[in-house]
């Protein structure tokens, strides 16, 4: 069975680049004409909605796998939509795997320790999607009950070949009402990131990561840098990019030496490119995938000015 981070590196190796596109549908937003052939095929809301949802998915995977490492799909505007949204993204998650990219499904869970197993054995399929119900190789995962709660997803990933990324230092602005609160000198996500930076150490594969990765938020550019110095084994999943405003040279901090230990999510930015300048002016709205694929070539690029080029050459 293959370790978690190193088959991540591995695709991050390959296509050369740590841009990781997030899936994050948005029913007002999505083309005419996918929202009139969802119109055609089915008759609930629901069920327009997840189809959808869907073909828009399905259409971003054909576009950015053969050049981006993973997708992360966000839990949430699928679950918005229930039953049919989740099997919506069952299916999507489905799709991504067979076009070879690592899945990290955004669900943020997190629960005392036997209902947190039970989270663990839905989520995590590791290397073999066959193994749990939703199939993905990765999920992210809530602290805030303590890190007790954190060892059933360490277990089963490692049983599983899966990963998880725990929640450290989060993008939004409300970030540090909890996460900055200090305690002897020392922040509470600092405690979080030295729990998790155990788990990383326990669960390394061949290189030099664990299993147990961390959210940090690209928006907060110096503690990023602080923890990838706090953290040298664990693996970082950096959200922020794009739509919240951080850049490439925000994001610089996240990485090693070798240009390993870090992906970078864009999700809006992506998925919606057609809606914003400069790709609203060059492309027509019905090519709205073109824009896709043009942004995402133009954050491979953006980050690769700032990414030490080493193991991705
Ligand atoms: O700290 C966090 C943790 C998760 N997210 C999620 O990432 C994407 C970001 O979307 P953009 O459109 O690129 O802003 C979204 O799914 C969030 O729920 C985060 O932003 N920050």
């Amino acid at each position: 069975m293959h370790h978690f981070s190193d088959r991540l590196n591995a695709a991050i190796q390959n296509k050369k680049t740590p841009a990781l596109v997030g899936l994050d549908p948005r029913f007002d937003w999505l083309p005419a004409e996918i929202v009139r052939s969802a119109e055609s095929r089915h008759t609930t809301k629901a069920e327009i909605v997840a189809g959808a949802f869907e073909e828009f998915c399905f259409r971003i995977i054909d576009v950015v796998a053969p050049v981006v490492p993973a997708v992360k799909p966000q839990a949430a505007f699928f679950e918005e939509w229930g039953p049919a949204g989740c099997a919506a993204l069952q299916r999507i998650i489905k799709k991504a795997r067979s076009a070879g990219l690592v899945v990290i499904c955004d669900a943020k869970r997190g629960d005392i320790g036997s209902t947190a197993e039970a989270y663990a054995r839905g989520y995590l399929a590791g290397e073999n999607p066959e193994s749990a119900i939703w199939a993905a190789d990765c999920l992210t995962v809530n602290p805030y009950l303590g890190s007790d709660t954190l060892e059933p997803f360490v277990n089963v990933a490692t049983e599983r070949g899966a990963g998880i990324y725990v929640l450290v230092r989060t993008s939004n602005p409300g970030a540090g009402t909890f996460q900055d609160r200090k305690t002897d000198g020392t922040n509470l996500y600092e405690c979080v990131a030295g729990v998790v930076e155990e788990l990383a150490l326990k669960t390394k594969g061949a290189g030099n990561y664990g299993a147990i990765g961390a959210v940090v938020g690209a928006t907060y550019p110096e503690e990023l840098s602080q923890l990838r110095a706090l953290m040298p084994h664990t693996p970082l999943l950096v959200p922020g990019y794009g739509s919240q405003g951080a850049g490439a040279g925000d994001v610089a901090g996240a990485f090693d030496e070798g240009g390993l230990g870090a992906i970078i999510n864009s999700s809006r930015g992506i998925n919606f490119a057609i809606r914003k300048s400069p790709y609203s002016e060059k492309f027509s709205p019905t090519e709205w995938e073109q824009a896709v694929e043009a942004a995402t070539h133009d954050m491979i690029s953006d980050l690769a000015t700032h990414t030490p080029a080493g193991n991705l050459e």
